[in-house]
């Protein structure tokens, strides 16, 4: 439900503890009391009752940014926040939609002013903007995901805000090769896959970076693997127009490499969580956080739910991963080359076959100790929406 009074600033949460203890205190007259270096000036309580609904109808004091707010996690996101009585400002390069308690700010977040108008007020930043992982634009990954998040750290730290939430990604540790059950400690891909993989290992690593405690900045990042879920704008869409160009008829190797795909409800538990959590006592702090289903799946048995869901063929015909990453490198080097003359994109980039052929599954055993988390919808669960979200992709439609 969206909060009452979504354009008042509204105190912290220590300002809220204070208020309440204030409250039972009987104390009469207005209460002035310091909030994040603001005079918040309380109600006139008379009675316990009075005092406890005057403190209900307040404004909310979760008061928070979403940057990629308008993109398919930061949506699911700010749709969450809402319904749990935060008050939200979106900031993103573009506006997809218009929400009751949502205040829109469109800008690029490489330009620290126009961050620091939607930053107002705000104690928690959730990061969760970044070029599409399809693209193969260097400078642009560099420029958004590595200068941009560092525009992001300097806004925060002038606009006071408390807490920062980064959207990493699990294919931080991913350099095309088996990872089974892994775990945060894993080194950072030595060799990243794509440039994608490449600014997302620097864009993690400057966000955990900045977390101090003495500063009063608190960040930590959440690495979520193979979102999907109903507005998704590249797993099934790619899928479907794959197999409707007839290319879905191959199963990349033999098959049985096990990867995580993460329901898009549990990848917005696992951010919520974290932001919850993260207190300058809380061991949180600075550390990443793999967020998954928990429940391992096939890739190709994966494909297959959500193609057959749809009323397509799912894949028969085995391929050799070796030979098919081969032709994929081979394509994508000469779209590279022929680019000034002809513009193509190969839909089989080296980055899909590798997560298409490997093994790359990890454990989220760490946020389940640190923040409690629990995968909140099953995968079976999670196809189901998925399949039913997505009539106009459906065969035939
Ligand atoms: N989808 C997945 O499977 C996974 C995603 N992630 C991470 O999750 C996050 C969200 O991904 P997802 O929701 O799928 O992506 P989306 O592309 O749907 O959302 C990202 C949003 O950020 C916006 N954006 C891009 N550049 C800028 C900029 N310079 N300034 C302001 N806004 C900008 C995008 O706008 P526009 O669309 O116009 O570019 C878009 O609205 C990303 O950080 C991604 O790396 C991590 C693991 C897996
Ligand atoms: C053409 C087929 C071989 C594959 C079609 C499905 C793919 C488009 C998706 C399967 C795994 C997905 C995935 C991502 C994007 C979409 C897939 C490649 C990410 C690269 C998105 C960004 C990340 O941080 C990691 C994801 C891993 C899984």
């Amino acid at each position: 439900m969206p909060p009452l009074h979504p354009n008042s600033s509204p105190p912290n949460e220590s300002a809220s503890r204070a208020q309440l203890i204030q409250g039972l205190l009987f104390v009469r007259g207005s209460i002035h009391t310091v909030a994040k270096q603001k005079t918040v000036c309380l109600p006139t309580p008379t009675t316990h009752l009075q005092f406890a609904m005057a403190t209900r109808i307040r404004p909310s004091s979760k008061r928070c940014a979403v940057i990629g707010g308008s993109g398919f996690l930061g949506r699911h996101l700010v749709e969450k926040l809402l319904d749990k009585g935060y008050t939200v400002s979106v900031f993103d390069i573009r506006q997809s939609y218009e929400l009751p308690g949502v205040t829109f700010h469109q800008g690029d977040l490489c330009d620290k002013q126009a961050l620091l108008t939607a930053l107002q007020d705000v104690s928690l930043v959730f990061h969760c903007a970044s070029p599409a992982p399809a693209s193969d634009d260097k400078a642009l990954f560099q420029r958004v995901n590595i200068q941009g998040t560092q525009t992001v750290l300097q806004a925060c730290t002038e606009a006071g805000v408390q807490k920062v939430v980064l959207t990493s990604s699990a294919s931080v540790v991913f350099e095309g090769t088996d990872i089974k059950d892994g775990r945060e400690d894993l080194p950072y891909a030595k060799k990243p896959i794509d440039y994608y993989t490449e600014t997302k290992i620097e864009q993690e690593k400057l966000v955990l970076k900045a977390c101090d405690k003495e500063k009063g900045l608190l960040t930590v990042a959440i690495r979520p693997h193979g979102i999907f879920g109903p507005r998704d704008p590249q797993l099934v869409p790619i899928l479907v127009d794959t197999a409707r160009r007839g290319k879905m008829k191959f199963i990349i190797g033999d098959g049985s490499n096990l990867v995580d795909f993460t329901f898009v409800d549990n990848v917005v538990h696992g951010h919520i969580l974290a932001a919850e959590s993260l207190r300058p006592e809380s061991p949180i702090c600075g550390k990443a956080y793999h967020i998954t289903n928990d429940e391992p799946v096939r890739f190709w048995d994966f494909m297959a739910d959500i193609l057959v869901g749809l009323g397509y063929a799912a894949p028969r015909y085995h391929l050799p991963y070796t030979l098919v990453y081969g032709l994929a490198l081979l394509l994508w080097l000469l779209s590279l080359l022929l680019r000034p003359l002809v513009a193509f994109k190969p839909t089989f980039t080296p980055m899909r076959v590798a997560l298409a052929g490997t093994h790359h599954f990890y454990s989220c055993s760490r946020a389940k100790q640190d923040m409690g988390y629990k995968p909140v919808i099953s995968l079976k669960d999670g196809i189901r929406r998925t399949v039913e979200s997505y009539p106009h992709l459906r065969h035939g439609a």
